[in-house]
């Protein structure tokens, strides 16, 4: 995460861009807006521009000051997100020295926005070195060119969309206060930043709005309170995302391929052939439970499902009173349960929610290490 250090601040100030002569200055600025408008937009495809990764990325959206670096932080510490702030990597441009540092610095002087390419370009480098997937996108985008610019570069959306909403008088007051030395956390440029903001947030907001994508978050309150809006937001995708992985449930082929990772898809896909084999699979199970060993080996054909639907049947018949003979589970079965759907089991007795489908009942009920010691549902 980049930090917002008060140590950018004697560099961001500096006069470097008044010396600079006036051709030099236009060269800088031709360059800066010409660049990247030749570039040919690099294909947002698995494997090259998230090295098969599948990105879960929120958007942060607010006026200056209204708190979104100080939820995003909390967001990174509950959730595991790495935090990408537009404003920070343009400051972090500046203090390097790189060409463009000069027309970044006189932009955000003028509490102005940011050629998108720029902003855009820089963000995407960060996810591309990134071994996290899930990305925290703060002060982005700040206006519809923005947003058209992300989608054109990266061919990505967001999941989610965070509006921190606050007053205008309160947000001047925490800038003032803010007291990172920053160049543009003075009154003018503050009037100038929301006014610009005021025009050009709007209809982003708008856009997400009507795609079901944005959640506004009340920014009054400490940073605390205002937390407890936004942690349920995550919460909420963390279990979905959960569920959506889960190798098996009534829901297990409706699977949101942008939360899934290339692993988790493998699974989705094979987890689509299932359905058709499930009655066969019962009957097997019962069949096996009546003492018809050749099943055995259909069993181990189907490894982890059938290994489930295995051990459910088999408790539940030797629960009952009918008092059937019933075999050991195979080897091959366990093996399978143990080393194919491991992951996605743990992960399953991690959740914080209670789910009440039977399916993973099962494992909250037995749990992971139960079934590994082999003291489990058998
Ligand atoms: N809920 C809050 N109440 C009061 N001050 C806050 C709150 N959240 C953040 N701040 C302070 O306001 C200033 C701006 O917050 P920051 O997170 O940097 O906003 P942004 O990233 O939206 O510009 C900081 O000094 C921060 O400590
Ligand atoms: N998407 C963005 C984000 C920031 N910026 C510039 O960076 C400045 C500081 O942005 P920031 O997000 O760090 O600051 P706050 O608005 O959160 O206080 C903005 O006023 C813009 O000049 C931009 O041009 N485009």
């Amino acid at each position: 995460m980049w930090k917002r250090v008060a140590s950018f601040s004697s560099l961001i100030s500096s006069k470097r861009s008044s010396t600079l002569n006036q051709s030099m200055q236009a060269a800088y600025a031709f360059k800066f807006f010409e660049s990247f408008t030749t570039e040919t937009p690099t294909q947002g495809k698995d494997g090259m521009f998230f090295k098969g990764k599948t990105p879960f990325i929120t958007f942060v959206l607010g006026g200056p000051g209204s708190g979104k670096g100080t939820q995003c932080e909390k967001i990174v510490e509950n959730f595991g997100f790495t935090h990408l702030s537009a404003g920070d990597l343009l400051r972090r441009e500046i203090i390097s020295n790189t060409e463009y540092g000069a027309n970044i610095l006189d932009t955000i002087k003028e509490g102005k926005i940011v050629p998108s390419e720029v902003t855009v370009k820089l963000i995407r480098k960060e996810m591309e070195s990134s071994d996290n997937y899930k990305f925290l996108i703060d002060g982005f985008p700040r206006s519809e060119e923005n947003r058209i610019a992300f989608e054109r570069f990266t061919e990505a959306d967001p999941d989610i969309v965070l509006f921190f909403d606050c007053p205008e008088e309160e947000m001047v007051k925490r800038v003032l206060n803010r007291n990172q030395g920053r160049v543009d956390d003075n009154i003018d440029t503050i009037r100038k930043r929301l006014k610009i903001f005021e025009s050009l947030n709007l209809p982003v907001v708008n856009y997400y709005s009507k795609r079901g994508k944005l959640y506004t978050i009340n920014a009054v309150g400490t940073a605390d309170e205002i937390f407890e809006q936004v942690r349920p937001v995550f919460a909420a995708h963390e279990v979905d995302e959960m569920r959506s992985s889960r190798p098996f449930g009534p829901d297990a082929v409706h699977f949101r391929p942008f939360t899934l990772s290339p692993r988790q898809v493998h699974f989705s896909r094979r987890r689509s052939l299932f359905p058709p084999f499930d009655a066969l699979c019962l009957a097997a199970v019962t069949r096996q439970a009546l003492g018809r060993r050749w099943l055995d080996l259909v069993l181990s054909l189907f490894r982890w499902r059938i290994s489930v639907c295995y051990l459910v049947f088999t408790k539940m018949l030797s629960m009952s009173k009918l008092r059937y003979r019933i075999k050991p589970v195979p080897p091959s079965v366990l093996f399978t349960l143990l080393t194919d759907s491991g992951n996605n089991i743990d992960r399953m007795s991690r959740c914080p929610i209670q789910d009440n489908r039977s399916d993973s009942s099962i494992f909250f009920e037995y749990g992971w290490n139960n079934l590994g010691s082999g003291s489990g549902p058998i």
